[in-house]
């Protein structure tokens, strides 16, 4: 699969001023609330509405969606608010029920991204379907099944593609529920710039008081559209209650975004950016130089060690850096995550160095 200018063809095709949003309940729990949360996101700038209608749950015996008969209560919305439909698919049957129901747009969940041959099954029961199908990250950090993901359904004949960052499970302890691993989504965005890209960060954060902060993060990072999960009593969701927001907070948030430009050709700025671009490039040639005379110092090590038959880890050694350089980065205002990544990556290159001297 290539990148095609087309493939950003149905959303350049609504014509938007803003990013594209897309909103409404985790879940559709009844008609009623289904059509009061729709009703209070008439006349905004909400595009597509929402609603799960097959919960994929972590365990049996939750809440596990209404099933087919919310795809009625989704036709009743696009009657009475003109607003455009999407619902998630996770087999061949939802995709046929949802297309015989007329749903404007189908996305694919993160547990189903990771499975080929439900790709495969999802993909061939949409062949040749001119809706647009959005394939959400898969709940691993792994670009290639993403892109292997959105490619089975592109290669059965669906040309109105997108993708949603929903952000990637992991053990640690972290203020997300799933770490956006924003370097992925950029990645994500260089191999295929034309690809619409929303943000879902009702998924990344599980909590609405971050929601504002990680949309402005991907608006920032040049993403299409936002998809946020919204009811007007969250608290009382049937799913996910503690990451939906009210329509009214939608609304708010929708307002504080600031939606910046890809440029700007007033001439002091682009003086004063090249300038500053100038001395990055310097400083980063700095580091690189440098970065090769310490690998320099550890081949010298390696030999050393080689002669004495010492092993090349030093744990001791290591951790003394590593607390020094953490406390030398707080110092510059430079984060203890990044120097721990860096450095770690630092020692993986230097113990390959010594490594291969060793084997050598
Ligand atoms: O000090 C050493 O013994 C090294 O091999 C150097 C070095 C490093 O790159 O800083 C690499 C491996 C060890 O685990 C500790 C430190």
């Amino acid at each position: 699969m290539e990148n095609k200018k087309e493939m950003r063809t149905w959303l350049d095709d609504l014509n938007l001023s803003h990013p594209l949003v897309i909103a409404g309940p985790c879940s559709a729990e009844t008609e009623e609330q289904v059509l009061k949360i729709a009703h209070e996101l008439k006349g905004t700038d909400v595009s597509y509405f929402r609603a799960g209608i097959w919960k994929p749950r972590t365990r049996p015996g939750m809440f596990e969606g209404v099933g087919a008969l919310g795809l009625k209560w989704l036709q009743k919305v696009k009657e009475e608010t003109g607003m455009k439909i999407c619902t998630e698919v996770a087999n061949a049957a939802h995709v046929k029920l949802a297309l015989e129901h007329d749903v404007d747009m189908l996305w694919i969940g993160a547990r189903s991204t990771v499975s080929p041959f439900i790709m495969q099954e999802i993909a061939d029961a949409l062949e040749g379907t001119d809706k647009p199908v959005l394939v959400k990250n898969p709940v691993n950090p792994d670009l290639s099944l993403w892109l292997g993901g959105i490619e089975r359904i592109y290669k059965s004949g669906v040309k109105n593609i997108g993708a949603i960052h929903r952000g990637f499970s992991t053990y640690e302890k972290t203020k997300y529920r799933n770490i956006p691993e924003w370097q992925l989504a950029i990645e994500f965005q260089n191999r295929f710039p034309d690809i619409p890209l929303i943000n879902d960060p009702s998924h990344i954060t599980g909590n609405r008081d971050m929601i504002f902060d990680v949309s402005q993060t991907a608006l920032d990072l040049n993403f299409d559209g936002l998809m946020i999960e919204t009811h007007y009593d969250p608290e009382n969701a049937w799913s996910d209650a503690a990451q939906q927001v009210t329509p009214s907070s939608l609304i708010e948030i929708m307002k504080d975004l600031k939606i910046r430009k890809e440029s700007d050709t007033e001439e002091e700025y682009n003086r004063t950016l090249n300038n500053l671009r100038t001395q990055i490039d310097v400083i980063d040639n700095q580091i690189i130089e440098l970065l090769g005379k310490r690998m320099k110092s550890a081949d010298g090590i390696g030999l050393l060690k080689k002669q004495k038959n010492v092993s090349v880890l030093q744990s001791k050694r290591w951790n003394e850096i590593l607390g020094k350089m953490v406390w030398e980065g707080e110092q510059r205002g430079l984060s203890e995550e990044f120097i721990l990544k860096m450095f770690k990556a630092i020692h993986q290159e230097s113990i390959n160095h010594q490594e291969k001297i060793i084997k050598g």
